[in-house]
């Protein structure tokens, strides 16, 4: 049987705002296996994004706890939670946050120096298909290759899991296909566990495996015998 890396046991996240509770998480519970490929689908407001921080060391819940690799993470200090979040976790975000001073390459390296074992920072830029564009700045590449340049920055760090917030949500179609198989390959060559999160259920069709949301809850979980490779996807 496969090992799990990742475990969400009963997770809530309320907000209080005056007299009003928003329930953004209600006992949320899901596990993700090492290597696996998974997409977390709903629509806006279903508490995605929630999730996904928390997961990530990003924020904590009210309730519930969070397991990485079997140790949770749910209440250790402040500072463990930075070298969880440095060390294991990848992130990727639909806005690629790149810094604009620094070059494709300067961005990796400096995602990369500070983790305890990173991976080659060329070889990885070679592998998000941006050799020969190391040493440009965001401002001169497209949308698609600046969100090569984040999954590169991502995986150079070789955390054990790639979290990514609506990573095409800002690209067309056939740039959105390319990065999803840009990750897909991150999986597959770097042994990363991917886990997207998306309102478009387009996607879905890849997934090993699909954990549905809405309004704070999971709805369903579907396990897919058969994920397609991204560039079939019918968007
Ligand atoms: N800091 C906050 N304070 C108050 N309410 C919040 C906060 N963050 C999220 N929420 C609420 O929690 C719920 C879930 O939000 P979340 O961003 O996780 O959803 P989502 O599925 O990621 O949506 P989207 O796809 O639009 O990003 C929403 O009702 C949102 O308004």
């Amino acid at each position: 049987m496969s090992e799990v890396v990742l475990k969400a046991e009963n997770i809530s996240k309320l907000y209080k705002m005056g007299d009003v509770t928003v329930k953004a998480l209600e006992n949320v519970s899901f596990e993700v296996k090492r290597g696996e490929f998974i997409v977390i689908l709903g629509p806006s407001g279903s508490g995605k994004s929630t999730l996904l921080n928390i997961v990530g060391g990003m924020d904590t819940p009210t309730s519930g706890e969070v397991y990485f690799n079997g140790d949770m993470i749910t209440g250790i200090s402040d500072k463990e939670l930075t070298m969880y979040r440095r060390n294991e976790i990848g992130f990727v975000f639909q806005f690629y946050n790149l810094m604009a001073t620094l070059t494709a390459k300067e961005n990796v390296e400096l995602a990369a120096e500070i983790c305890r074992d990173p991976i080659d920072i060329e070889e990885v830029l070679e592998a998000v298909g941006l050799g020969s564009r190391m040493d440009n700045f965001p401002s001169q590449m497209s949308g698609g290759e600046q969100q090569r340049v984040a999954i590169a920055r991502a995986v150079a760090k070789n955390p054990q899991i790639l979290l990514c917030d609506e990573p095409t949500g800002a690209l067309d179609f056939e740039t959105g296909i390319s990065i999803l198989r840009v990750l897909k390959e991150m999986n597959e060559k770097y042994n990363k566990t991917v886990v997207v999160i998306t309102h478009n259920a387009s996607i879905a069709q890849m997934a090993d495996k699909v954990i549905k949301m809405r309004s704070g809850k999971i709805t369903e979980v579907i396990i897919n015998d058969d994920p397609i490779p991204a560039e079939r996807i019918d968007w």
